[in-house]
């Protein structure tokens, strides 16, 4: 009984996983969030953010990526149920689609307090400026992000 218990709470984590996995390979927007998720978290080190920036800044990626998981599901269930054009469905999708955008927007409002009004992102260039090596490690990895963003997984 409690074996089987543990069992399916493992089992709702590789669910997880999986649906991770399938917006990761097919959904371009989502790889755009991790993206964004990694050069902000970057320039937050190189910025010596405050914890309470930190924490902030944890909660913008967990709601934009969520946001974009349920975009995609709803995607998905309108795709699985339309027979061809339907308003509601036109609805469903601009709406949740909408819910990224506010979601996206709050996190850019949440990084112009950060990164500009608190000078994060002028220390962040300070930090680079001292180290150029580091500055060209990342002008290297922009390719690979461009890459990863439009052509990794599955064709869409
Ligand atoms: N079956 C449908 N009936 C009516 N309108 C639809 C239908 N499917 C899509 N649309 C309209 O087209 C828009 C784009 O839908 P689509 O499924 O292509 O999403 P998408 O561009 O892939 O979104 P995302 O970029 O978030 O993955 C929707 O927001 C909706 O307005």
């Amino acid at each position: 009984m409690a074996k089987s218990r543990i069992r399916k709470f493992r089992e709702s984590f590789l669910y997880a996983g999986r649906g991770l996995r399938l917006c990761i390979t097919g959904e371009r927007n989502f790889r755009v969030h991790m993206t964004a998720a990694f050069y902000v978290t970057a320039a937050a080190v190189m910025g010596h953010v405050t914890s309470t920036e930190a924490a902030v800044l944890c909660l913008c990626f967990g709601l934009t990526m969520g946001a974009e998981l349920m975009n995609t599901a709803v995607e998905r269930l309108c795709d699985k149920t339309a027979r061809g054009y339907d308003r509601m469905v036109r609805d469903a999708k601009d709406i949740a689609a909408a819910a990224v955008f506010v979601c996206a927007a709050a996190c850019v409002a949440v990084g112009v307090c950060i990164f500009l009004m608190h000078g994060v992102l002028a220390a962040a260039l300070r930090f680079l400026a001292a180290r150029l090596w580091l500055a060209m490690v990342f002008l290297v990895t922009v390719p690979a992000a461009v890459w990863f963003v439009f052509f990794f997984g599955r064709k869409q």
